[in-house]
């Protein structure tokens, strides 16, 4: 296994900034995702303070893509349908300015959405975001984990999600008991959360649509996905508390995130 040497430190008033940016703009989120989590997805972005649409059919995706603040394209449930839509809005989101993320959900075995993650790897997303199994097949260095479940571990994919960074020019983002940020130059770690994330479905699957709503208000995309994992981890740090299991877990996990402001943050992100 392979140690991770973080290189970078985002400041505690950056992350600060960030929140306070995101509660001010309220952005406009698309979320291009699957049929398991869109409404708890919906609602982690509203309690968070972003406003989320769903709006993935083709024909209006793109349009809607031109005009959102930042797009997540999630491939858990990737029917035909869907896929049109999510190229059509790539295309329109690259052509706004508009950031986009990458969540290539079991990525790996499954050739539809494999054949589509490794297409939209090479469409320039601002970030691809996934667990340590997923990041390794998109770098080339894996076979995917189990379902949806990661097989592999952050420290094992670290390497692996600098290339992709350096090769994709996106910011990469590796989840699990501590999560890795990275742009191929600069690698932060972010600490803490709750593993009562993995215990409902959606944890990471929301994470990506919350990535997206920060790289809509802050210039520096790794600045910006390291503050979203930040944010997610103090939220369910504080839910883990209040929580006897998964389920009552969901619903302080939205009264966190709504609760999260810049201070707490400032003071209980531990990134190094
Ligand atoms: N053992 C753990 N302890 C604390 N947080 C965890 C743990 N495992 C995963 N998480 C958190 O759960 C969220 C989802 O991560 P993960 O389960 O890796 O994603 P996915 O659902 O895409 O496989 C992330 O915020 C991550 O930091
Ligand atoms: C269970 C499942 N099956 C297809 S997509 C999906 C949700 C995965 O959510 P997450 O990646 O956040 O655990
Ligand atoms: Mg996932």
């Amino acid at each position: 296994m392979e140690s991770i040497a973080p290189s970078f430190v985002v400041s505690p008033g950056e992350l600060a900034d960030c929140v306070s940016a995101l509660r001010a703009s309220t952005p406009l989120i698309q979320c291009i995702s699957n049929s398991v989590v869109t409404n708890f997805t919906a609602n982690v972005l509203l309690a968070a303070g972003a406003s989320p649409a769903m709006a993935d059919l083709p024909g209006e995706a793109g349009d809607f893509a031109a005009i959102a603040s930042g797009t997540l394209i999630n491939l858990g449930t990737p029917y035909a349908e869907q896929r049109a839509g999510a190229l059509e809005a790539v295309t329109a989101a690259n052509a706004a300015g508009t950031p986009w993320v990458l969540d290539p959900v079991a990525v790996g075995s499954l050739r539809v959405r494999t054949e589509l993650a490794f297409e939209l790897r090479g469409l320039n997303p601002t970030a691809i975001r996934g667990n340590a199994s997923e990041i390794m097949v998109l770098a080339e260095s894996g076979n995917g984990g189990r379902g949806v479940e990661s097989t592999d571990s952050v420290e094992s994919a670290a390497s692996h999600a600098r290339s992709l960074a350096l090769l994709t020019g996106a910011v990469v983002a590796v989840s699990g008991p501590r999560d890795l940020v990275t742009d191929g130059t600069r690698t932060v770690l972010v600490h803490g959360g709750s593993s009562l994330l993995t215990r409902v479905t959606g944890g990471g699957c929301a994470l990506g649509a919350i990535c997206a709503a920060f790289l809509a208000v802050h210039d520096d995309p790794l600045v910006a996905t390291v503050a979203a994992h930040a944010f997610y981890s103090a939220a369910a740090e504080r839910a883990e508390l209040l929580s006897n299991g998964p389920g009552t877990f969901a619903v302080n996990f939205l009264d966190a995130l709504a609760l999260v402001g810049p201070q707490e943050l400032k003071e209980k992100a531990v990134l190094s």
